[in-house]
């Protein structure tokens, strides 16, 4: 838990996985990530196909390995055998080992091979783990970041993905665990068939032998899968007050006013809670052991009973017993194995299963692609008793945020949105922006003579640049935080500097040590840190050159000086004036929605009233909310 690039803590008692010992890629994150161009598929079935082609468990080099070392190792027991055979005749020694000598090169040759294969299953293994683990991974993460915003509200969905971000590594770890069944079934057939041979009643018996460890992993397995899924959540609380301990958001605070001893003891709590947790789960695991060792003790005992009255009724030669004494213990540790790594694989085949599970959840949760155009010259944007409830609110009727909201944006006009805290100015933008659609059976939010609803939301997206209070702070370069205002083009470096110039964060460029190039992330190599009202600069130029025909700007000056703030409305008008773009502007400060065009009042999710700053300030056609606000 040391900074952005820790592992997260695996809730199954795995170590985190260690790095490369082989020298390995420059980990360092990428400050200047390639932007994707237009018609980059992440979403996409090809995306998909993509994955199963490379999620096939084993590969057809590996499997020839495998069935070569298993023929290898029968031979090798038959040769034992004749070893057996021929020391245990009459003669004398030299005599006896002259006539075991041919068998006794087979086995060493075939140990020989036995290693050669087993090495290059290794190597084939070695190949397809990391392949699966980043098709895995990066199927993940594409589907996630599709989702309707509505998924993130939702806590059902937010468990699922605590519970499947594990699938990708397990999906990896499938591919270890396949290779070594598919090992320790190879041997097992190599024993078995020697055994068989030996004598039918030795291959029951050694199934016999192994049944209770079987037993007793498979149940070790379930509880201890049932406890992840019933502490995923736990586990995650415990990871993020770790974080909030190490953050540089909180360092602050955390020292200042003391708040460390508070999460550290609030942190051990949680500890303690899944210490006791995993202690339960020892017990459980140890009683289950003591019952299985016990029955697996008295298989043997049985086992190698029948063994001895095989021998003592003359059923079988001391040779034959020694050869099956060998094959009993060879079979045994490879069913012991196999039954491990069976159990091994049906664990992690549950954390695959969540993990497919969450990303059939992310599809029928994704964005809808493709729906009607949008006008080419848009006249306005008007919302008509639109009404809104955001996903996940409680209660048995849920109060709705926005109620029958009328009103307009029309194109290429200033439109301020007022109101007091909370009364709905935020969520009304988002739906503005696409990002959630009226509540079903409400109003309708048209763009023209286009629904929202079944507009094509990847155009609707375009068509918005989002300057918000909280808008993200990109770990990337000035340039990429600029420049992925447009994400779909390759940045023009003039034209960030232009927008940079707009928006005052030419005066911020000039102060970087490496200019367009520095790194905004402070906590890496060459990393720089921004002040609230430099970043607030960078979000203004980063939606100017986006260049979207709506700009939306939420609260963009709360960072900035009286000078700055000014500058901004300035520019903002200037805007509106020379590029046609409509301006939605929300604020609190009401000497900046003097200039507006229009101004919406809210007031508890309603639109109280609406019309010119004159209008709303005249006691003859203002209801007096605008004013008193
Ligand atoms: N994601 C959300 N889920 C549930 N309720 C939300 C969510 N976001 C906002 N709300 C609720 O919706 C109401 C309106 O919030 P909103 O942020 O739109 O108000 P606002 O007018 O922008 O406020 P402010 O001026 O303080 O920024 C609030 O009661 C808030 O608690």
């Amino acid at each position: 838990m040391s900074g952005p690039a820790a592992a997260p803590p695996d809730p199954r008692g795995r170590a985190p996985q260690s790095r490369h010992q082989d020298p390995a890629p420059d980990p360092a994150p990428d400050p200047e990530p390639t932007i994707p161009r237009p018609g980059d598929k992440t979403c996409s079935s090809e995306f998909r196909r993509h994955h199963h082609r490379h999620a096939k468990p084993t590969r057809p080099d590996q499997e020839r390995s495998e069935a070569g070392r298993g023929i290898a190792q029968a031979v090798g027991l038959v040769a034992v055998n004749s070893v057996l055979g021929h020391i245990l005749a009459g003669g004398s020694t030299n005599e006896r080992l002259g006539q075991a000598l041919p068998a006794l090169t087979v086995v060493a040759v075939t140990a020989f091979l036995g290693s050669l294969l087993r090495s290059a299953s290794t190597a084939a293994t070695g190949a397809l783990e990391p392949k699966v683990q980043r098709v895995a991974t990066e199927q993940y993460l594409g589907l996630v970041h599709c989702k309707e915003p509505s998924a993130i509200e939702d806590d059902e969905f937010h468990r699922l993905l605590d519970a499947a971000r594990y699938g990708a590594d397990s999906a990896r770890r499938v591919i270890r665990y396949c290779t070594n069944t598919l090992n320790a079934a190879v041997s097992l057939i190599a024993a078995a068939g020697v055994l068989t041979v030996l004598h039918t009643v030795l291959l029951p018996l050694l199934v016999l032998m192994t049944l209770p460890s079987a037993w007793s992993s498979l149940m070790i397995s379930r509880q201890k899968y049932i406890s992840f899924h019933a502490f995923v959540q736990h586990a995650r609380a415990g990871h993020l007050l770790g974080q909030l301990l190490t953050q540089k958001e909180a360092a602050a605070e955390v020292r200042v006013h003391g708040v460390g001893p508070f999460l550290l003891g609030h942190f051990r709590t949680m500890a303690e809670t899944s210490e006791r947790e995993q202690t339960r789960l020892a017990r459980r695991a140890a009683r289950i052991g003591l019952v299985a060792d016990g029955a697996g003790g008295t298989a043997t005992l049985l086992t190698y009973g029948a063994l001895g009255l095989l021998l003592w009724g003359g059923a079988m030669d001391l040779a034959v017993a020694g050869t099956a004494v060998l094959a009993i213990r060879s079979g045994a540790a490879s069913l012991d194995t196999l039954v491990l790594q069976i159990t091994e694989l049906h664990q992690e085949s549950l954390f695959v299963a969540d993990f497919e599970q969450l990303c059939r959840e992310a599809r029928t949760r994704a964005i809808p692609s493709g729906g009607h155009a949008l006008p080419e010259r848009l006249r306005e944007v008007r919302f008509e008793k639109v009404t809104f409830t955001y996903p996940g609110s409680t209660g048995t009727t849920p109060e709705p945020t926005l109620r029958e909201v009328s009103l307009a944006f029309p194109t290429g006009k200033i439109i301020a949105l007022v109101g007091e805290n909370g009364s709905g100015k935020s969520t009304l933008v988002k739906l503005l922006s696409g990002l959630y659609l009226p509540d079903e059976g409400s109003g309708t939010i048209w763009w023209d003579d286009v629904d929202a609803r079944t507009a094509d939301r990847d155009q609707l997206f375009a068509r918005v640049a989002l300057m918000s209070q909280d808008f993200y702070h990109w770990p990337f370069t000035y340039r990429v935080n600029v420049g992925i205002g447009q994400p779909g083009q390759a940045i023009d470096d003039d034209a960030v500097e232009a927008a940079a110039a707009f928006s005052g964060a030419d005066a911020v460029l000039a102060d970087l040590p490496r200019g367009l190039g520095t790194l905004l992330a402070r906590g890496y190599r060459g990393g720089h840190q921004s002040s609230g009202g430099q970043w607030q600069r960078i979000g203004i130029a980063r939606a100017k050159y986006r260049q979207a025909e709506i700009l939306i700007v939420d609260e963009p000056t709360s960072a900035l000086d009286a000078v700055a703030e000014q500058r901004v409305f300035d520019q903002i008008r200037a805007l509106a004036a020379t590029t046609g773009q409509t301006i939605v502007l929300i604020t609190h400060r009401l000497h900046s929605v003097r200039h507006a065009d229009l101004i919406h009042v809210l007031k508890d999710g309603r639109v109280a009233e609406s019309g010119t700053f004159e209008e709303l300030m005249d006691a003859a056609t203002g209801t007096g909310d605008f004013r008193d606000a």
